[in-house]
């Protein structure tokens, strides 16, 4: 098989960068760090297949990839690709769907459970030496067995999230999205204890909303002021999806009018998070680094998923997991 040029845009692991090196010519170069842009630069110019994640590919820089095939990303969300740019190039792209399920769904959990119980804030106390008393009713949290989940999304992740929640504590599970699911053949377990209704009924009904949501033309902004006051008064928000569906400056104003209890959030607008941003510091949020599929077993398991889908699709074959790229009809 003849022998093409990958460029390999975020560090991969050992084993997967070898597999790609016994094929094919590799060069490795992190776009973020300056001193190795121009060496991205030249390598993106020749590339005919290019694997990584976390890096914006827009119009501009897939026109400078003349020879480009395929874009394999390490990560299930292809928000950070122009899909009409590779649409019209014939460019497939693959992603890693399915592997990341359940970490990011534990991820989720223990973020949920961290901001109704106040586990980081509450550690924070013993670890400054504050804990000198039995903590007063000012510092209890809020159970989270039995209440109402709201879940905005879903898909593969939603569900597992459900699954947490409806089988591990008693939840009732409410969820929206744009088609139902038919629980019988694809989450049986479910059946009887999520429901698909309107957005409307599940903000009022909910006392827990997680954003479980791809970013999108339809999903981007969709969590804005209107959505937080159509939530039940003191309701938590999680958001686990992309930070741009959410309006952060309407989050924001939802806490601090009181209309939200508190918020975890383990993605944002822009990461990482700037210094600045009032997100950062808020009393009543629990910020996360983009963590949700952070294991060594999980991020091992995307990278090789995305090492087949690259080395597959530039031997001519279907990839084991092809994002498709044209518009909607
Ligand atoms: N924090 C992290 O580290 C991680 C974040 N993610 C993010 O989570 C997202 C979801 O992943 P996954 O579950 O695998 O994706 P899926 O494609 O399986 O699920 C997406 C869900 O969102 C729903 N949805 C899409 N558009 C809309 C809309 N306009 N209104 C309402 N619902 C909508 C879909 O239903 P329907 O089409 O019927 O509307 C579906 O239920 C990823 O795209 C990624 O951005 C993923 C992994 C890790
Ligand atoms: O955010 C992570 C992803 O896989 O998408």
């Amino acid at each position: 098989m003849t022998r093409k040029k990958i460029l390999v845009f975020r560090e991969l692991p050992p084993d997967q960068l070898a597999r790609l090196q016994a094929a094919h010519d590799v060069t490795v170069a992190d776009p973020r760090q300056p001193a190795q842009r121009p060496l991205f630069d030249a390598a993106l110019a020749k590339a005919h297949g290019v694997i990584g994640s976390s890096f914006r590919f827009d119009a501009a820089l897939i026109q400078h990839a003349q020879h480009l095939e395929v874009v394999s990303s390490i990560s299930v969300g292809v928000d950070n690709y122009d899909l009409g740019a590779l649409h019209a190039r014939g460019i497939v792209l693959c992603h890693t769907p399915g592997v990341l399920d359940e970490t990011v769904a534990d991820t989720v959990f223990a973020l949920l459970m961290a901001t109704c119980r106040r586990v980081v804030e509450l550690s924070q106390l013993v670890r400054e030496g504050h804990w000198t008393r039995n903590i007063g009713e000012d510092l209890f949290g809020t159970d989270v067995h039995g209440k109402t989940l709201g879940l905005l999304g879903f898909g593969r992740i939603g569900q597992a999230i459900a699954r947490r929640a409806a089988l591990g504590f008693g939840m009732p599970v409410l969820y929206h999205a744009r088609h139902a699911v038919d629980l019988a053949s694809q989450a049986p377990e479910l059946q009887g204890k999520a429901e698909h209704t309107p957005l409307a009924t599940l903000l009022a009904r909910s006392d827990i909303v997680v954003a479980m949501l791809p970013l999108t033309h339809t999903t981007r902004g969709m969590v804005d002021a209107q959505l937080f006051s159509a939530m039940k008064p003191g309701a938590f928000f999680i958001n686990g999806g992309r930070g741009a569906t959410v309006v952060e400056a309407d989050l924001l104003a939802a806490l601090d009018h009181g209309q939200l209890c508190a918020a975890g959030l383990d993605v944002f607008t822009t990461e990482p998070l700037p210094l600045a941003s009032p997100l950062r510091t808020h009393p009543r949020v629990t910020p996360l680094p983009h963590i949700g599929s952070a294991t060594h077993d999980t991020r091992h398991a995307m990278a090789a998923l995305a090492t087949r889908n690259l080395l597959q699709a530039l031997a001519g074959e279907r990839p084991e997991a092809a994002y498709p790229t044209a518009p909607a009809t």
